[in-house]
């Protein structure tokens, strides 16, 4: 990292943490199995009476070492062999959504993979029912707004998608909309057109990953053949000017998550990251946290990181904390409320 304050200007208005966790945020890209910190991990195996291949903290956090996208996705599906019952996965979203509180964030969109648990015998009303539990009550306990997309794995077949996706209609599960995730180079949006069809069609939301490791043409095939409205990360989408064009026209929202990308290898650090650059070009970008049991944290401490690493200024976090709000599936009502909150948190500033 470079020392960001060196190079600081005293008459910019910068940002302080303190602040930055008071920045009322919405967070649009959260995996909530990601959110399943080493901690709950053995409490969970305990409870349940699994073995797991790394049975203390000390080897468990060893793991966290990645090298690409697939080398975190191995031990991601690996620990959740510990989410059996509806109770787990209650406890793990409310887990999430205390810390999300800690870190400003007013409505949370959250993602879970039906398909990982189902794979593991796992019922998927199990999944469904102990993550909506905790969402059910999270303004009342945490003061959050909060929505459920259904993401499929893209290193699946587009059957086996269809088929969890008809169950989900079926039992009325409380979902929002569907996201696409996993795996992403050698599993293009095209494979995934009936799918996405067929969620419009029963009036779902859509998004999909998009340009995290796979290349700017995935994006452009997201939004396409997918018809999606948002996209997850899309940081490759730097490397297409026509592409960069169209999505600045569109003001298609993209849900980035630095920590992440460094993480996974896809910048070399952060320094190198492209969002500097994408926030200058005009594009609709909103910092999340993805995994942040896994990247080293909350949404407070990509934002952190980034304030740090590139000096912000007030104006700059609040635009994306304003994209963030504005990007959500909240209602109209909810997103003024928010906006409004924000309004206030600038007239704090001074
Ligand atoms: N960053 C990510 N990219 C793709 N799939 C994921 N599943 C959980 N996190 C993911
Ligand atoms: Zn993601």
């Amino acid at each position: 990292m470079t020392d960001a304050s060196a190079e600081r200007d005293d008459s910019v208005n910068h940002v302080d943490a303190g602040a930055l966790t008071a920045l009322p945020k919405a967070e649009l890209h959260l995996h909530i199995e990601g959110t399943l910190e080493p901690e709950l991990i053995l409490e969970l195996a305990a409870r349940n009476g699994i073995a797991l291949p790394f049975p203390t903290l000390e080897l468990l956090h060893e793991q966290y070492q990645f090298t690409d996208l697939q080398s975190f996705l191995d031990l991601y599906y690996a620990n959740m062999a510990v989410l059996v019952t509806a109770d787990d996965f209650t406890d793990m979203t409310r887990a999430y959504l205390r810390r999300a509180k800690e870190c400003g964030v007013r409505h949370a969109e959250i993602m879970f993979d039906p398909q990982a648990h189902v794979a593991r015998g796992v019922e998927l009303a199990t999944a469904v029912n102990g993550i909506a539990a905790a969402l059910a009550t999270s303004v009342a306990d945490f003061g959050i707004s909060t929505e459920l997309i259904a993401a499929f794995l893209r290193d699946e077949s587009e059957g086996s998608a269809l088929e969890v996706l008809e169950e989900l209609l079926a039992m009325k599960a409380p979902i929002i909309g569907i996201g696409l995730d996993s795996a992403e180079v050698g599993n293009p949006p095209s494979k995934f057109i009936r799918l996405y069809k067929r969620a419009a069609e029963a009036g779902l939301r859509l998004v999909a990953h998009a340009g995290e490791e796979g290349p700017p043409s995935y994006v452009e095939d997201a939004l396409n053949l997918l018809g999606v409205e948002r996209i997850d990360h899309g940081i490759r989408a730097v490397e297409d000017r026509i592409l960069v064009k169209r999505l600045v026209r569109e003001q298609t929202p993209l849900t980035v998550c630095p920590l992440s990308n460094v993480r996974l290898r896809a910048v070399d650090t952060l320094a190198a990251h492209p969002l500097p650059q994408m926030i200058s070009a005009g594009l609709n970008v909103c910092v999340n946290s993805d995994d942040p049991a896994y990247f080293g944290g909350y949404v407070s401490a990509n934002f952190e990181a980034l304030a740090a690493e590139f000096g912000w200024d007030v104006a700059t976090v609040e635009l994306l904390a304003g994209n963030s709000i504005r990007s959500s599936f909240a209602s109209v009502a909810r997103k003024a409320e928010l906006l409004a909150e924000l309004a206030a948190w600038r007239a704090a500033q001074g």
